[in-house]
């Protein structure tokens, strides 16, 4: 039978497109970006600040809250949107890719990732089968298969062990998710690497068995842009062109903006939250270190025409400060300042696309960041 869809299609431009998809928790305006929090928060900001922004839609972490505080816990405490209080639509990884990049002595094999919690130090295996009850006990509205993602570079071999490895997990997920309730769905994840042939078949392999979206997985590993967009060239046309993909991990504005042109709907990424953390403001004029002392006297906010009070009432003086002072404040300000400017960047993508505009749209916004902070 066929899986349902619940995406709509609004207009395209292009390769671009612009559309809603329709989660038991409410509606996702596409494109979209989908900031990342961690152990069920977002760091710095409260929830009302993310929705204020102008996110539909944010990210649970299944590796971390499986281990602390549990997903039977959660889900006893009514499931992750009323144990943190955001109410709105949450999509929640696989774990898989955390548990190769955050824990030590991990191991795949054919049953599943079994690691060592960074947190006690306790044996936990991680099957696909165990990856989607974690992730219907925690109550996201989509729910992502388990993968083996690769680093890149990587040998081809390698490439297509995880590949192949992963289409199976692709279909043991779906039937794992089976049980779900109307509404939920379960993305796929095409992997690959950086070999078109393994894309294509991955992505081939994925709609065979058929999901209410695709992700494309395995990229913004260490490759360079041109072969991430290279690999988005390939893979995007093999995919049901109703149905929603989603980019994961990425990335800059500049990311966001071609990867958008060439017909990606969702994207996540730690960057706006992290790098806010760490002083680095993204703006209309590119990204503005406010670490550096060129800052220290300068009475100007970041941007004096940004619609964000944040953006737009504070000097960067007093940012500067906060930011040398590593005053909490500081990191609180630029996480703000800078989910805002992501949510800003998708909400004139939407309306680029709509309008027939997107070409002048990337013109124009690149210019701006070409700019640079003057
Ligand atoms: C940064 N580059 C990058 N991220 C990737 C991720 C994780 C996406 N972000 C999820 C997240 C959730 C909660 C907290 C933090 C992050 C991937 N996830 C999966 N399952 N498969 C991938 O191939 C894959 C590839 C990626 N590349």
């Amino acid at each position: 039978m066929t899986v349902p869809n619940h995406f709509e299609l609004l207009a395209t431009d292009g390769a671009a497109r612009t559309g809603k998809l329709t989660t038991p928790h409410g509606v996702v305006r596409t494109p979209a970006f989908m900031p990342v929090g961690t152990a069920g928060a977002m760091k710095g900001l409260h929830w009302r600040e993310v929705r204020d922004a102008g996110a539909d839609i944010v990210l649970g972490n299944t590796y971390h809250l499986m281990l602390r505080p549990g997903a039977e816990r959660i889900a006893a405490l009514g499931g992750l949107q009323k144990f943190t209080g955001w109410n709105g639509p949450m999509l929640t990884d696989s774990g898989g890719f955390q548990v190769m990049s955050l824990s030590e002595l991990r191991k795949v094999t054919e049953q599943a990732v079994t690691f060592r919690s960074h947190i006690d130090g306790a044996k936990v295996e991680l099957s696909p089968e165990r990856s989607i009850e974690v992730q219907r006990l925690l109550g996201s509205d989509i729910a992502m298969q388990m993968d083996e993602c690769v680093r890149l570079p990587a040998e081809r071999a390698d490439i297509e062990r995880a590949m192949q490895l992963s289409l199976r997990w692709a279909a043991r997920s779906k039937r794992a998710f089976e049980s779900a309730p109307d509404g939920y769905m379960l993305f796929g994840i095409v992997q690959g690497g950086d070999v078109p042939e393994l894309r294509h078949a991955s992505a081939r392999g994925l709609v065979e068995i058929g999901f209410h979206g695709y992700a494309i997985g395995g990229l913004a590993v260490g490759e360079p842009q041109a072969v991430m967009l290279a690999m988005i060239e390939e893979t995007a046309p093999v995919l049901p062109a109703d149905r929603p993909r989603y980019l994961m991990g990425v990335g800059t504005p500049e990311d966001l903006l071609e990867a958008v042109a060439r017909g990606i709907d969702m994207f996540d990424c730690v960057m706006p939250t992290r790098n806010g953390r760490h002083g680095m403001a993204f703006t209309r004029f590119g990204q503005i270190n406010l670490r550096n002392a060129r800052h220290a006297d300068d009475p100007r906010p970041l941007d004096e025409e940004s619609a964000w009070p944040s953006a737009r009432d504070i000097s960067r003086a007093y940012l500067h400060h906060l930011v040398r002072s590593g005053e909490t404040l500081g990191a609180m300000l630029l996480s703000d300042i800078n989910i805002a400017y992501y949510q800003h960047l998708m909400q004139g993508m939407r309306d680029a696309i709509a309008a027939g505009t997107f070409e002048e749209f990337k013109k124009q916004t690149r210019a701006g960041w070409a700019r640079g902070d003057i």
